[in-house]
């Protein structure tokens, strides 16, 4: 638990944050502290993250969610909903719900991690407007096609293959927005391919350098612009295992 040092890590959050133009309150800092310190101590019992200390979490996982917010300032405002897919502990989704108005609905595979978030999300107070359902992509958008505002990942898949699984969750020029560390050429011209399949833009790619030397992050932006070419979603796996870029090129 986090004790003497709080009001130090509260400080240096709101300062980092402050970096990439998104000012956070005190309470904001302290239910990020609140969440990474819970992610830290479940993370002794089951496998959530490779970040055991207070100081590398601050960087590499608040820090870094709240990238997402300032790629698009417009979310902090927005009453809109916001998918998070492959959310993990609840990176990036926890932290752009804390410090957002957006309704965050947070969604991961395996039913392990999602009871795990379900209680953060229950011990932060944040369920009256966070979601967190056990499911994978491909099979939730059948249910809640074109339902969202925004779209978020971090760290879950190639970036056509996240264009694919965000396309069909969004409304009519709703958002994509992914975080990359150093991308090959191939991943960037196969997600080009995969966006005109999926009627998808590429409208912003920003650069950030996290705290510290902590990492380069990379944040683009996709709206949903035009009808997909494709029925989406395609069956489970065939993002992957049939890439849109090979198959319709
Ligand atoms: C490396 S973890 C990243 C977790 C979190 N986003 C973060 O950055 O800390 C990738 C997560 O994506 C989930 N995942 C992978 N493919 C998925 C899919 N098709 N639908 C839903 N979740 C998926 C995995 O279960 C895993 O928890």
């Amino acid at each position: 638990m986090i004790h003497d040092s709080e009001e130090k890590y509260f400080n240096d959050i709101k300062q980092k944050a402050q970096l990439y133009g998104v000012t956070i309150s005190d309470s904001e800092a302290r239910d990020l502290l609140r969440h990474l310190d819970l992610v830290i101590e479940a993370n002794k019992s089951v496998n959530l993250t490779r970040i055991t200390s207070v100081r590398d979490g601050i960087n590499l996982h608040i820090v870094d969610s709240l990238l997402y917010i300032a790629a698009d300032l417009s979310m902090r405002e927005s009453h809109g909903r916001l998918l998070d897919i492959g959310t993990g502990a609840g990176y990036p989704g926890i932290p752009i719900d804390i410090c957002s108005s957006v309704n965050v609905t947070m969604i991961d595979s395996v039913g392990k991690k999602v009871r795990i978030l379900q209680s953060f999300v229950d011990e932060l107070g944040l369920d009256s407007k966070s979601e967190c359902i056990k499911s994978r992509a491909e099979e939730l958008a059948l249910k809640q096609f074109s339902s969202f505002e925004y779209v978020t990942a971090r760290a879950v898949a190639q970036l056509s293959t996240l264009i694919e699984y965000a396309t069909p969750f969004l409304v009519k020029n709703g958002k994509a927005i992914f975080s990359k560390g150093r991308m090959s050429d191939d991943e960037i011209e196969h997600a080009q391919i995969t966006a005109k399949i999926c009627g998808m833009k590429l409208v912003s790619r920003e650069t950030f350098e996290l705290p510290e030397e902590s990492g380069h992050r990379e944040l683009l932006t996709y709206v949903r612009e035009r009808d997909s070419k494709v029925n989406l979603p395609r069956r489970n796996g065939l993002a992957k295992s049939e890439p849109l870029y090979l198959k319709h090129h």
